[in-house]
């Protein structure tokens, strides 16, 4: 049985009940399937695929083609989860209107649910003119990796009163402008829990405690798939990484042995053909 699509009415509804929401990042087709069937809630096309799938140091290199092309291969494995897209480095920072032309690619090119752009006042007009164009957008604040040459690093964010209070402040106006959910990234639990109590709209924690409406890791780090670096908020749920490395250690192993292939890998040929393309060959 498929489940009903997972809609904003749908998250709305779940923050009203105090049911936690699930959220992963998904980069392609089969991953999104798996999360599909796991019923993950919402699914990120995150730009973090610039680290976890590309190997670049950070998100800056990533483009709209590439958050375009993951985002529709995600959607097409995960067609009942709520998909956004995310929008990357320079695609939303120039101008309202070019942040409205490159959202409204990831909804008609992609056919995501929704998108998703880093920062707060700075941002409140952009994300009107978004909301304005039909296209929802999710808000996300705190450790914002677009701006980590800013911030000094990937560093918690919103660790002293003054840092708190401005978030507090930006995820309402956020809030204000339309965005139909926020994010929040590296803060202490106890900011997250004021904003996750004066907001309407459903709060998502990624390393923001357990106050929140939701959570969201990113799925190579769950899974032990990536390990240049672990933040501090990542459980590790898995090791693949290990299983992946046995497996690539016993085909090289038997590659080399001659164990592989085996004759149920490998295709017939009746026995008069055979014997024919010997005479033959004797020419
Ligand atoms: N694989 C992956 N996981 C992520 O969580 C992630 C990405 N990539 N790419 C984009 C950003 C970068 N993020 C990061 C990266 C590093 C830390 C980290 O190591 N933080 C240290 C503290 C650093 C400090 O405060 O000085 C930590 O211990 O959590 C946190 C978030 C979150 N995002
Ligand atoms: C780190 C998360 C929140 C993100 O924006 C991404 O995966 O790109
Ligand atoms: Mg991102």
């Amino acid at each position: 049985m498929t489940r009903a699509k997972v809609t904003i009415p749908y998250l709305m509804d779940k923050k009203a009940k105090h049911e936690q929401i699930s959220m992963m990042t998904c980069y392609d087709y089969p991953m999104a399937l798996l999360q599909e069937q796991a019923g993950i809630d919402i699914i990120l096309c995150g730009d973090s695929l610039g680290m976890t799938v590309y190997g670049y140091d950070g998100t800056l290199p990533v483009t709209m083609d590439m958050m375009v092309v993951h985002s529709a291969a995600v959607k097409r494995g995960a067609p009942t989860a709520f998909v956004i897209g995310d929008m990357p480095f320079l695609s939303y920072q120039v101008s309202p209107q070019e942040a409205v032309r490159n959202a409204g690619r990831l909804m008609q090119e992609a056919n995501v649910d929704c998108i998703k752009l880093e920062g707060g006042t700075v941002m409140a007009e952009t994300v009107k003119c978004i909301v304005n164009a039909g296209i929802p957008v999710m808000g996300h604040l705190g450790l914002t990796p677009q701006s980590t040459s800013a911030l000094g690093g990937f560093k918690a964010q919103g660790r002293s009163a003054e840092a708190a209070y401005r978030i507090i402040e930006d995820a309402a106006l956020l809030e204000a402008v339309g965005a139909c959910s926020i994010l929040l990234e590296a803060i202490p639990p106890e900011v997250a829990k004021i904003i996750t109590a004066k907001s309407k709209v459903p709060v998502i924690s990624i390393g923001a405690g357990i106050h929140c409406d939701g959570q969201l890791l990113i799925v190579h780090d769950m899974l032990g798939f990536f390990d240049r670096f672990v933040p501090k908020f990542v459980k590790k749920y898995a090791n693949v990484n290990g299983v992946i490395l046995a497996a690539l250690n016993q085909y090289k192993d038997e590659v080399e042995k001659g164990v592989f292939p085996a004759k149920e890998h490998c295709y017939g040929m009746p026995a008069e053909e055979i014997s024919k393309l010997s005479d033959m060959m004797k020419g």
